[in-house]
């Protein structure tokens, strides 16, 4: 008899097709807008030099719609998942299972948060003794190793109190503080002296944490063992201790890791540490599954595993499934949400699309990988050839071949060799002269097209380890169930947002400067449509250029009087409009399909522009220095606390301003000069009459002003301490007006060269 499926794929045939017949509408027109542009270019070829305005517009025009064209590939196919974990074999035919969890700086990082991670990890209904949890603490603070002993004394009284009243929320920290006992067991007088019995415990693990937390702000202020330290791996908790029948509970095992740190190593960042966990977890527990979790991404929902599973162990799909991706999704979201920290269209609109593809991308955290998929297909009998990929360690090499081995439960922890072993396979030395971290196509022929471990490339490790494996024929699903399986902090001030978007821009580039550019190496080994979603990604970053010159080009001209759109009076100034408003009305249908409002659609428009001009920009320049070697890859972790003063901001909906000012320059001297081109031409329009020439341009500067009215409030009328600085805002005006003087007489030297502008006023 066949077996109930374990899940049900749904494509969404009805969106499929809105979407493609919007596709080829808009295309249609977009077309007609390039043959209007290149006719009108080619229709006085006899009088050079072309306008350089104008040839930048039309540039700007033809990227924006290549952009387009690639993003359409995302809504070509749209799918969504159910699955059916109950239908799952029994648990002793369940496959183990290593999470691996990273942190870095127990500053931005708190130590007691991290725990609460690794304690709703450790409690994922999953069998115990096939569940394994590692931490890596890549800032190799003494802190967070006695924060994890002391989680692993509350885990002691945790757990069993989960399994017992079947609790839903299993991170601690939530469950103790929203005050829901979403339980399954009924309430009852045991359980309420249960709960009171752990929620002494916690406090007292709480306070224990944060005394030590206290202790060491006071002792270290800057801490540059971060840098400088030796690799050590202590298992803090081996499953093989627990008694079984006795009343103590079976506990997963759990080990802490920081690997060796030393000055001129490059440590490769998160990849670096996460490949250092694929070591020292394939001598320890060597699970054939691996979940990886951010330090802030708590399980919210304790069955993700078991609903992983449903692909993982689908015979069908799983020889060639590499990873099951659950969406990032936030537990600190505000109602306005005002800078798109959510990343809606990513994880709502772009990977059910891609799923119904090839896959989701990987996006760093909350996936469940095949170990398998990172090891590459390596000749099993050639010892030289492995050694030389995967490093001299025989235990390492030994695990690669037992696939199922736990070398822990067998041999136990006495074992204070594999312990060594352990601390080797973590030293910074390590990987010299191995493929850890490289796409290995070209480097031996016994290898050809292979990687090790997460790859290294890029500093968007997931991304390019991701495009890697699709690349290489893996899939992955894409798996969104209603309850978030995971949730994590999002960013909640501008500042952040902003230098999280640069680096993941440069990360980006870097993949797209590299032979690996999606466009060339991914079109040969993967879909076409797969291809384009990732050759989005890694031009996405070029949404700076467009975006830099339509908000300042038109806007010289208007001062000038110089028209570079259509008259409003001819055929093809309505298509240029419907193509604007019908590409912004399928923008609004996505975000209210996904459960957005038209709100939230009007903060999107405004980040994407705030981005654009900053972390697209910023992360573009980063790029370049670092391909020509002038700059060092850094990877600034992202703040995970903030104060109350920034919290409130975020959550009443206002911008915090309170941003670097090199972030904040751009934005406010753009808003600032098309404040003045809005005035300037509006008055130019009203005066001369010449609103059939200027009424693109004009509504254009408005456009943008209507967008980004909160910037014009914070310059203008905010007095808080959010607001833009004066000093900022008269910075930007002075910019401004520097670059409305430069150019306007550039414009005006080219006017002076017969048959530039006199035809423009023609068409
Ligand atoms: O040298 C480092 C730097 C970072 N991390 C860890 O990496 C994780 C992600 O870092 P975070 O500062 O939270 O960066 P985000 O930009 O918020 O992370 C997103 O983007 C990253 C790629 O830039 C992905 O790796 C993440 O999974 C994804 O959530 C955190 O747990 C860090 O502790 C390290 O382990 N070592
Ligand atoms: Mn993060």
């Amino acid at each position: 008899m066949e077996s109930l499926p374990l899940y049900l794929y749904t494509p969404h045939k009805l969106s499929a097709i809105i979407n493609r017949l919007y596709t080829l509408l808009h295309f249609v027109a977009l077309t007609s807008i390039i043959y209007y542009r290149l006719s009108f270019f080619l229709s006085t070829p006899s009088t050079p030099p072309l306008s350089l305005t104008h040839l930048l517009v039309f540039a700007s025009e033809l990227l924006l719609s290549f952009l387009w064209l690639l993003h359409q590939a995302f809504t070509w196919r749209p799918v969504s998942r159910t699955v059916f974990p109950e239908r799952l074999q029994q648990d002793k035919e369940l496959p183990a299972l290593d999470v691996f969890i990273c942190t870095a700086d127990p500053k931005k990082e708190p130590p007691f948060d991290v725990m609460n991670t690794v304690l709703s990890a450790m409690a994922l209904d999953y069998p115990p003794e096939k569940l394994h949890v590692y931490l890596s603490d890549d800032g190799g603070s003494s802190l967070t190793l006695v924060a994890l002993r002391e989680a692993c004394v509350f885990a002691r009284s945790w757990l069993p109190f989960c399994r017992r009243f079947e609790i839903k929320t299993r991170c601690p920290k939530v469950f103790f503080s929203s005050g829901d006992d979403d339980h399954g067991v009924t309430q009852s007088v045991e359980y309420e002296e249960e709960r009171e019995k752990i929620k002494r415990k916690y406090e007292l693990f709480k306070e224990r944490v944060h005394r030590d937390e206290e202790k060491a702000v006071i002792k270290e202020t800057s801490s540059p063992k971060a840098k400088n330290h030796p690799s050590i791996v202590e298992v803090v908790h081996d499953s093989s201790d627990d008694v079984v029948g006795s009343d103590q509970v079976q506990m997963p095992l759990l080990v802490y890791v920081s690997r060796e740190k030393k000055p001129p190593h490059p440590h490769h960042f998160k990849a670096g540490a996460l490949n250092v966990l694929l070591r020292v977890s394939s001598i320890l527990s060597n699970s054939s599954y691996i979940l990886i979790l951010d330090c802030d991404m708590y399980c919210n929902d304790s069955t993700s595993a078991r609903q992983a599973m449903c692909f993982h162990l689908d015979p069908k799909i799983s020889p060639s499934l590499a990873f099951v991706q659950f969406p990032q999704k936030f537990h600190n979201i505000s109602k306005t949400d005002i800078y798109d920290s959510q990343l809606r269209i990513t994880f709502m609109t772009r990977w059910p699309g891609i799923d119904g593809i090839q896959g989701p991308m990987l996006s760093g955290t909350g996936y469940y990988m095949k170990r398998e998929a990172l090891y590459g297909k390596f000749l099993q009998k050639d010892l030289f050839g492995l050694k030389q990929a995967f490093g001299p360690s025989n235990e390492l090499i030994m695990s690669l071949q037992h696939n199922k081995q736990h070398n822990i439960i067998d041999r136990g922890t006495s074992s204070s060799i594999l312990q060594e072993e352990a601390q080797f396979l973590a030293s910074c030395t390590y990987e010299k002269e191995t493929l850890w971290g490289k796409q290995a196509s070209n480097l031996r022929p016994t290898s050809a097209s292979n990687l090790i471990g997460f790859l290294y490339n890029s500093m968007l490790e997931d991304y390019f380890t991701g495009f890697i494996l699709h690349c290489k024929g893996w899939n992955s699903v894409f798996c969104n169930p209603s309850r978030p399986a995971f949730l994590g902090t999002a960013t909640t001030k501008l500042n952040d947002t902003l230098v999280q978007g640069t680096r993941w821009n440069c990360g980006l580039l870097e993949v797209t400067f590299s032979k690996f550019c999606p466009l060339v190496y991914g079109l040969s080994r993967m879909s076409v449509l797969q291809t384009m979603c990732y050759a989005y990604y890694s031009l996405q970053p070029l949404y700076s250029l467009p975006l830099w010159c339509f908000a300042t080009l038109p806007q010289l001209c208007l001062l000038n009087g110089i028209p570079l759109y259509p008259k409003a009076s001819s055929p093809w100034f309505m298509i240029l409009t419907s193509v604007f408003i019908f590409s912004q009305l399928k923008n609004v249908e996505e975000v209210l399909l996904t459960g957005g409002s038209v709100l939230a659609w009007w903060n999107e428009q405004r980040m994407w522009m705030i981005k654009s001009v900053t972390a697209y920009t910023y992360g573009t320049f980063d790029a370049i220095l670092k391909c020509l070697g002038m700059r060092q890859p850094n990877f600034l972790p992202t703040n995970k606390v903030s104060d109350n003063d920034e919290v409130t901001l975020y959550q009443l909906g206002k911008f915090n301003f309170q941003t670097s000012t090199n972030l904040l320059v751009p934005i406010v001297t753009l808003v600032v000069l098309n404040m003045i081109a809005f005035a300037g031409g509006f008055a130019r329009m009203i005066i001369s009459g010449s609103w059939n020439e200027l009424l693109g341009q004009v509504f254009l500067s408005f456009y943008i002003l209507w967008v980004n009215y909160p910037i014009i409030e914070g310059v203008m009328l905010r007095k808080d301490k959010g607001r833009v600085p004066p000093s900022v805002g008269l910075l930007s005006l002075v910019l401004s007006i520097i670059f409305l003087s430069l150019g306007s007489m550039v414009l005006r030297f080219q006017a002076g060269i017969p048959g530039i502008y006199n035809r423009n006023t023609n068409s």
